[in-house]
C-alpha cells in the first residue's frame, strides 16, 4: 500500500499530487527532500547555485558534497538554471538557509508558475525584522500560497530512507476547509508522502514556524551544558523549559500551544537536543568544551541556524514582551560575551515558581508561600 493512499484513508481525501516538484537549494536537506519527492513518484528537479556541484550531481547521481556516500533514487534532475528548474512546476520547496530567504525569494519572483505553492523548509526568524519566514516570503512572492515543512529530520537519515515524519503547515482558506482534498497542504502531502515519509497536515503555520526557529537555540543550550560537563538531569530540564518557551512565543504570535507538542515542536526538540549529529547541538558542545568559535567544526563554514536565530528570537521576544530565559542565556553567551557557567548558574538561581507557570506562585520567600498556604487552608 502506498503512503499516499494511507493518507487518503486517514481523512485527507484523495488529494491529487503535483506532477512536478522543484527543490530550491541543493544542500543536505534539499537533496533529502528531492529524494523523498522522487521516491513518491514525482518528476523532481533540484536547483543549486554552485554549477560544479550540480554537474557532479548530474554525473554521479549523488550529492557527495553534502551527503557523502548516500545513494539517491534515480531520476532526480539537478539544474543550475533557476528559470529552467521552475518552468511549469507544480510546487516549490525552498531549502536554503533562513538568512538567505528574502534574497532567494527575490530571485524566484516572476519565475514561480501561478498557483504553485511555495513550501519553506528552512528554520528561522528573519534577522532585523523579527518576521516569520512565511511573512518574508508573502512579502516577496505576493499571490503565492506559502507553507512550511518542519519536524525531526536529520537530512542524511531521510535521504537514506529511514522512516521519517514531518508537519506540513499552511493557513487553510474557507475553500480548503470545504474541500480539503484540493488544499495545497493535502496535495503536497500526497506529493511527498510514502511508506517511509509521513507528512502530517497542520493549519497552524505560526506555531510550526516558531517551534522550528526556537528548537535550534535550545539545542545549542543543551550542547553547551553537556560540553561543559553537566549531565542528563540538566539537559532534560533545558528541553522542558525550551518547550515552554516555544509555547509562550507561539501563543504570543497567534499560534497554538498544542502545535508545539507535535512533530515540529516536541519531535524536533527531542531529536536536536539529543544528538551531536545536530549542528546546533554540536556547536554548543564545542563551545561548552571551551573551543573558540572560529575553530568549531574544524573551522568549516557550517549552517547553524540557532546561532543567528538566537538574536532574532531574542529581539522578537523583547519587542512583544515575552520572557524566554533559555533563549536569552544562549544569546548572551554567543553574542554578548557572557560567561557560560555563570549564565547557566543564573538560570538555576531564578526565583522559584510554580509549575505549570499559570499557578504563578512565587516561592522566592518560603515563609510567604507558607503564610499564603495557611491562609488558603483557613
Ligand atoms: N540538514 C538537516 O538535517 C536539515 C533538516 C531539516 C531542516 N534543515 C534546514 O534546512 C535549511 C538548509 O540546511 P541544510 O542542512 O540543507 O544546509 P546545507 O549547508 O547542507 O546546504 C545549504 C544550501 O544552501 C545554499 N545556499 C546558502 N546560501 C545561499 C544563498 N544565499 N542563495 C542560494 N543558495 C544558498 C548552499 O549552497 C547549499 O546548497 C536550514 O534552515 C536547516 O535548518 C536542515
Ligand atoms: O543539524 P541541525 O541542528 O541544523 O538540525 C537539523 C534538523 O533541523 C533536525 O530536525
Amino acid at each position: 500500500m502506498s503512503g499516499a493512499s494511507e493518507i487518503g484513508e486517514s481523512g485527507l481525501g484523495q488529494a491529487r499530487p503535483y506532477d512536478t516538484v522543484t527543490v530550491i537549494g541543493a544542500g543536505a536537506w534539499g537533496t533529502a527532500l528531492a529524494a523523498m519527492a522522487r521516491r513518491a513518484g514525482r518528476t523532481t528537479r533540484i536547483w543549486g547555485r554552485t554549477r560544479e556541484d550540480i554537474e557532479a550531481f548530474s554525473r554521479t547521481g549523488r550529492n557527495d558534497r553534502y551527503l557523502n556516500g548516500v545513494a539517491l533514487p534515480e531520476g532526480i534532475e539537478p539544474m543550475a538554471d533557476l528559470e529552467e528548474a521552475l518552468a511549469g512546476t507544480g510546487c516549490v520547496l525552498l531549502v536554503t538557509p533562513s538568512r538567505s530567504l528574502r534574497e532567494m525569494c527575490g530571485k524566484l519572483k516572476g519565475l514561480v508558475p501561478e498557483g504553485a505553492p511555495v513550501v519553506l523548509c528552512a528554520k528561522g526568524i528573519e534577522q532585523g525584522t523579527g518576521k516569520l519566514l512565511s511573512e518574508v516570503a508573502a512579502e516577496e512572492l505576493p499571490g503565492h500560497v506559502i507553507g512550511a515543512l518542519s519536524g525531526p529530520t536529520f537530512a542524511r537519515e531521510t535521504a537514506m530512507n529511514h522512516p521519517t515524519a514531518v508537519t506540513l503547515a499552511f493557513e487553510f482558506t474557507p475553500a480548503d476547509r470545504r474541500e480539503p482534498s484540493q488544499a495545497p497542504a493535502s496535495r503536497l502531502a500526497t506529493s511527498l508522502g510514502s511508506n517511509t515519509f509521513r507528512p502530517y497536515i497542520s493549519d497552524d503555520l505560526t506555531g510550526v514556524e516558531v517551534a522550528g526557529a526556537v528548537k535550534n537555540v535550545i539545542a545549542i543550550a543543551c550542547g553547551m551544558m553537556t560540553g561543559a560537563g553537566y549531565a542528563e538531569n540538566t539537559r532534560a530540564a533545558l528541553i522542558t523549559w525550551g518547550l515552554d518557551e516555544m509555547k509562550t512565543l507561539a501563543e504570543a504570535l497567534g499560534g497554538r500551544r498544542e502545535t508545539v507538542t507535535g512533530l515540529a515542536g516536541t519531535g524536533d526538540l527531542t531529536l536536536t537536543c539529543s544528538s551531536p549529529t545536530s549542528r546546533n547541538m554540536k556547536l554548543g558542545l564545542q563551545l561548552g568544551q571551551g573551543i573558540p568559535r572560529a575553530e568549531c567544526f574544524g573551522g568549516q563554514d557550517t549552517v547553524v541556524e540557532g546561532e543567528v536565530n538566537a538574536v532574532s528570537v531574542n529581539d522578537l521576544a523583547e519587542r512583544i514582551g515575552v520572557e524566554l530565559p533559555v533563549c536569552r542565556a544562549v544569546h548572551d553567551i554567543l553574542h554578548e560575551g557572557a560567561d557560560l557557567r555563570q549564565t547557566f548558574t543564573d538560570l538555576w538561581g531564578r526565583p522559584l515558581v510554580g509549575e505549570p507557570k499559570a499557578l504563578n506562585v512565587a516561592l522566592d520567600h518560603p515563609s510567604q508561600a507558607l503564610e499564603r498556604a495557611m491562609k488558603a487552608a483557613q
